[in-house]
């Protein structure tokens, strides 16, 4: 099993860059960075942890081609490239309706977009030009091709990925999830006639870990509330939940009652969108995962209740 972490850029970049180096320091392999339009520069973000480190593999965790077109991608994620020396990773995913119609930006075909996308930085970062012409020129072409995730849910989009990527990064923390998800995958591995051992199936969890598991617990009930809030009906009965708990989950959160969201998460719904606990109780969790397929486990937020005693514990995880 690999490790990566999640960072959202949202805080003071040099905490960032500190707890990057600890995990790095802790064994994690891959540091995956959001990528939000109302949050820090992903690319900024990136060649700040790219400067500070040495081995971890870095990339955004995922962009989208809407907000910024595949040659600006391509020039951003070759520049990482070269400052980390080779290092550079790269998820990108359709993104969601609401941020594009806040920004104006129309939402169409997501996953022909994604496509589309993915071959045009794969041909940019390589050396190649478009069929329009572009070609990146100053912003070096890679040695090595840059490896290509697709952050992706539903069942076209995991197909595609499977189709056209290296691995996927799925907003996922149930070995359930991945049951549906990996046949969906290896549809479009088989139709592309590649091999799912060469595909890295990423879990991007909810990860909550601390020497309290009831702590722990605590502290990721609020993520839990958001992310079951805005789970599909289908994968709320796929965990057992009771039918509508993800629009009660969603009433409380718009009403701004988080004691009430929080109130709602129990170890049923901690169960389905998180993994929480202490080390000992991460281990089968985590290999649960790893009987399902799963070859990357992301750790995501919120860490824990402190995040750097989380990446240490982690490391506890990752060494076992
Ligand atoms: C578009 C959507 O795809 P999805 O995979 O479910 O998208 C959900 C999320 O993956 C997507 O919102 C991501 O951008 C969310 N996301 C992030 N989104 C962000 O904006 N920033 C992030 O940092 C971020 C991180 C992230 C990490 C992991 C992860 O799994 C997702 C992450 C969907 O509805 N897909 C369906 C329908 C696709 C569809 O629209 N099909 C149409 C059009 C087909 C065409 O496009 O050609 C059709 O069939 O006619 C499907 O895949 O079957």
């Amino acid at each position: 099993m690999k490790f990566g972490i999640e960072f959202v850029p949202n805080e003071p970049l040099d905490e960032i860059v500190k707890d990057v180096k600890l995990a790095e320091d802790a064994g994690f392999e891959y540091v995956w960075v959001t990528d939000h339009y109302n949050n820090k520069n992903v690319y900024e973000t990136l060649a700040l942890i790219a400067k500070e480190t040495s081995t971890i593999k870095l990339g955004p965790g995922v962009t989208n081609p809407y907000v910024r077109g595949p040659a600006i991608s391509a020039s951003a994620i070759a520049t990482i490239d070269e400052i980390s020396d080779g290092r550079a990773t790269f998820g990108i995913g359709p993104g969601d309706k609401a941020t594009f119609d806040t920004l104006g930006i129309e939402w169409t075909k997501p996953v022909t977009t994604v496509k589309n996308a993915i071959e045009e930085i794969k041909t940019l970062t390589s050396g190649g030009s478009t069929p329009s012409g572009a070609a990146l020129q100053g912003a070096k072409a890679v040695q090595e091709a840059i490896p290509m995730y697709m952050g992706a849910q539903g069942p076209k989009m995991l197909e595609t990925s499977g189709e056209i990527a290296d691995g996927c990064l799925i907003n996922a923390s149930n070995p359930k999830d991945f049951e549906a998800a990996i046949p969906m995958i290896k549809k479009g591995i088989d139709a592309a006639g590649k091999n799912i051992a060469d595909f890295d199936v990423a879990a991007y969890t909810s990860t909550s870990i601390g020497t309290d598991s009831e702590a722990a617990k605590k502290a990721a009930k609020i993520v839990v509330a958001f992310i079951a809030a805005g789970a599909p009906p289908m994968v709320i009965a796929r965990h057992g939940l009771p039918e509508g708990f993800n629009d009660k989950c969603g009433d409380c959160l718009a009403k701004g009652d988080f004691g009430g969201a929080i109130g709602l998460i129990d170890d049923a719904a901690l169960d389905a969108f998180s993994v929480c606990g202490t080390p000992d109780e991460f281990v089968p969790k985590i290999e649960a995962l790893g009987e399902m397929g799963v070859t990357q486990y992301v750790a995501g937020s919120p860490l824990g209740k402190n995040k750097e005693e989380s990446i240490k514990l982690l490391g506890e995880v990752i060494a076992k």
